[in-house]
């Protein structure tokens, strides 16, 4: 029986590992009536292994050694179970005394004929995936290792779903071997002792299948049922997320809770029944896990209805905005009441003073305000969609008794339907003017020149929906005094391993492009062998200087890894200290309206622990496009990625 969630219906599968199973309806019915839905089981009995010498390969070359010729069956009939039983109930186990990376000619090309055998018997039955025995001994390096990792891609390449049991670095070399296949994943074993946590995140961003719990990693509590240490329950919800079939081996000890496996079964059922539902966040976000998209081009192209209506459902950007909003049209207002104050008057009005001379039309001290009328604050919301934005900016006026005039300028001719609707049908929107048009040409369109510009042209990379350019462009719509929200935005990169994300970018087509691409995706298999670190920084208003950048990064890996290319991501300081971020050191909280991006690089590279990682990214801007170059520098050095933007660029022009 499959457990379900109680309020999700996510399902887990819990299965029981055995050693050996002489009655296989039988295991399977006393699995179920533990609660489980499948049986981890050798697929030959241990009394038919094959004896070495039966099976000598005439050499260690010998591309086919010949077939094992018997008269008795290898093992039971497929008979004893219909074939939906073998598919749904059954994970294979290869034999235990098959080596195939022994050093022995003879034990390795008999093994290799055996597990021939039992990967086309197991294809014969359907069973869900077959679990192979890590190498032991000498078989872990070397051509003991390299042998292991061939038959296993051969077995691969017959359509068989393989998952190895493996120490990370093996796994490493036969997951290499094998080319990164889709269908070969891994059975991590547990044990009482955990590895640290660095080196449990990284076998978390591998394609983890099974999951085998010995009954020892379990203590008995005090009323004398099975439980797991805290950093075990930990460790067993970050692999919930990731939905691998539990095994549970060993001997049951004398605990409370019912016979044999029973209360292991259910206390595993009982810590996942109790995962809270997915929050608002992560329910959006699952359907997009390593799902790669190419970034957003809002200057190039026209959003979508569908694209604004999921901006606008995030719960926490607005609302920063709207906070960032309030803060600048307090200050700005203390500003000009200070201005306007004798000079031999000293330490201008709070805020509240502001805001209530604002609201009576007198000058916080007291003095005449006729001329407040006039000096009405000018907010410019540039690249206004639908205008989450104004409203945002409407709602700070209203809650810090400013007013304001509002100016909305968009580009995209579809939204600005939405936008000039709203200001019709909306009395809140009275002070609010919308100019169709290109930003960096609405100069023409509008005698109004902005105090506080508000903007939200961020990609996940902070720069890369071209935000410089177009606030730069759009220098001859701002007082000279202006403030702009974000008043700055950097990037940051991260290394990341991530073999899954690799493999997604191999499959969209062959020769460079896809790995000279920056892709926008949730990553959920990966992660990163070091913090974030800071990479292309714009201020605003600038200065008037080139866009172009060049960072090095480098990086002290937290643990032997292989680095597939690099999470971008980026904080914007929109106004004093209110901010955005997705960068995740500091995210903010439940915001989702960005995915990190993801730099690949063409040929992964092994990064030991303590080793540096260091590569260069340089933005470059030219011939009506921007684009981003990028190079590993350590620990080997990699050609270019996307010299002169060959394979990926941003559009200068509007679409
Ligand atoms: C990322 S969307 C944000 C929309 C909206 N502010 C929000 O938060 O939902 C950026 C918007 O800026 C507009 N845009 C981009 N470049 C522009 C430009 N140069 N001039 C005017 N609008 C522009 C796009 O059409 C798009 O509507």
């Amino acid at each position: 029986m499959v457990v379900t969630h109680p309020t999700t219906g996510d399902q887990l599968n819990i299965g029981l590992d055995v050693t050996s199973l002489p009655r296989l309806r039988q295991a399977l019915e006393a699995a179920e009536s533990s609660g489980c839905d499948f049986v981890l089981a050798p697929l030959v009995h241990p009394r038919y292994a094959r004896p070495v010498e039966l099976t000598p390969s005439p050499s260690f070359d010998a591309p086919h050694p010949p077939p094992i010729v018997r008269s008795d069956p290898l093992t039971r009939s497929d008979v004893e179970l219909s074939s939906a039983e073998w598919q749904s109930g059954i994970i294979g186990k290869v034999s235990p005394w098959i080596n195939t990376a022994s050093s022995s000619p003879v034990v390795r090309a008999a093994s290799e004929a055996a597990f021939r055998e039992e990967v086309a018997y197991a294809t014969h039955l359907g069973v869900r995936a077959l679990v192979v025995d890590a190498p032991a001994g000498n078989g872990v390096r070397g051509a003991g290792l390299a042998n292991y990792g061939r038959c296993i891609a051969s077995a691969l390449a017959s359509g068989m779903q393989v998952a190895s049991v493996e120490p990370w670095a093996v796994w490493n070399t036969v997951r290499t071997l094998c080319d990164n296949h889709a269908n070969l994943g891994l059975a991590l074993e547990l044990s009482s002792e955990l590895p640290s946590p660095g080196a449990l995140d990284r076998w978390a961003a591998e394609a983890i299948r099974v999951v085998i719990m010995p009954t020892s990693s379990y203590v008995t509590n005090r009323v004398g049922y099975p439980v797991l240490s805290r950093r075990h329950q930990e460790l067993i919800k970050l692999l919930f997320k990731y939905r691998p079939f539990f095994a549970l081996s060993g001997r049951p000890a004398a605990v409370k809770g019912g016979d044999g496996m029973r209360p292991y079964v259910q206390y595993l059922a009982h810590l996942f029944g109790k995962q809270p539902p997915p929050s608002e966040a992560e329910a959006f976000e699952g359907p997009y896990y390593d799902y790669l998209q190419a970034p957003l081009q809002p200057l190039a192209d026209n959003l979508e209805s569908a694209t604004y209506e999921v901006f606008e459902r995030d719960p926490v950007k607005y609302e920063r905005y709207e906070e960032a909003v309030r803060q600048a049209l307090l200050h700005r207002t203390s500003m000009a009441l200070a201005s306007a104050l004798p000079p031999d008057i000293g330490g201008g009005p709070t805020p509240a003073e502001a805001a209530a001379a604002a609201e009576n039309g007198t000058a916080a001290d007291g003095t005449d305000g006729t001329s407040a009328k006039d000096s009405t604050i000018v907010v410019m919301v540039l690249g206004a969609g639908r205008g989450p934005l104004v409203r945002a900016t409407l709602r700070a006026s209203a809650s810090s008794r400013i007013p304001v005039r509002v100016v909305a300028v968009e580009k995209n001719p579809n939204a600005i339907v939405t936008l000039r609707n709203a200001a019709l049908d909306d009395p809140a929107w009275s002070c609010v003017t919308v100019v169709s048009g290109d930003m960096r040409c609405a100069s023409s369109s509008t005698t109004a020149r902005a105090d506080i510009v508000v903007s939200e042209l961020l990609g996940s990379f902070g720069d890369n929906e071209l935000s410089p350019e177009c606030l730069d462009g759009a220098a001859a719509l701002l007082k000279p005094d202006v403030i702009s929200i974000p008043a700055s935005y950097t990037s940051y990169l991260a290394p990341l391993s991530s073999a899954r994300l690799h493999r997604e970018v191999r499959g969209l087509g062959a020769g460079d492009t896809p790995f000279e691409t920056a892709y926008v995706v949730r990553i959920h298999k990966g992660v990163t062998a070091a913090p974030s670190v800071p990479a292309l920084t714009f201020v605003h208003p600038s200065d008037g200087g080139s866009n172009e950048r060049h960072v090095e990064a480098a990086w002290v890996a937290a643990e032997t890894n292989v680095i597939h290319g690099f999470a971008g991501y980026f904080e914007a300081v929109l106004f004093g200290d209110v901010g955005i971020s997705i960068r995740p050191e500091t995210a903010s909280l439940g915001m989702f309206s960005w995915f990190p991006i993801y730099f690949p690089v063409k040929t992964p590279v092994l990064v030991a622990k303590g080793g540096t990682v260091r590569m260069h990214l340089w933005r470059r801007v030219g011939g009506g496009r921007v684009w981003y170059e990028w190079a590993l520098a350590e620990p080997a050095v990699s050609a270019v990625h996307n010299v002169g933007g060959k394979s990926y660029s941003l559009g200068l022009t509007t679409g």
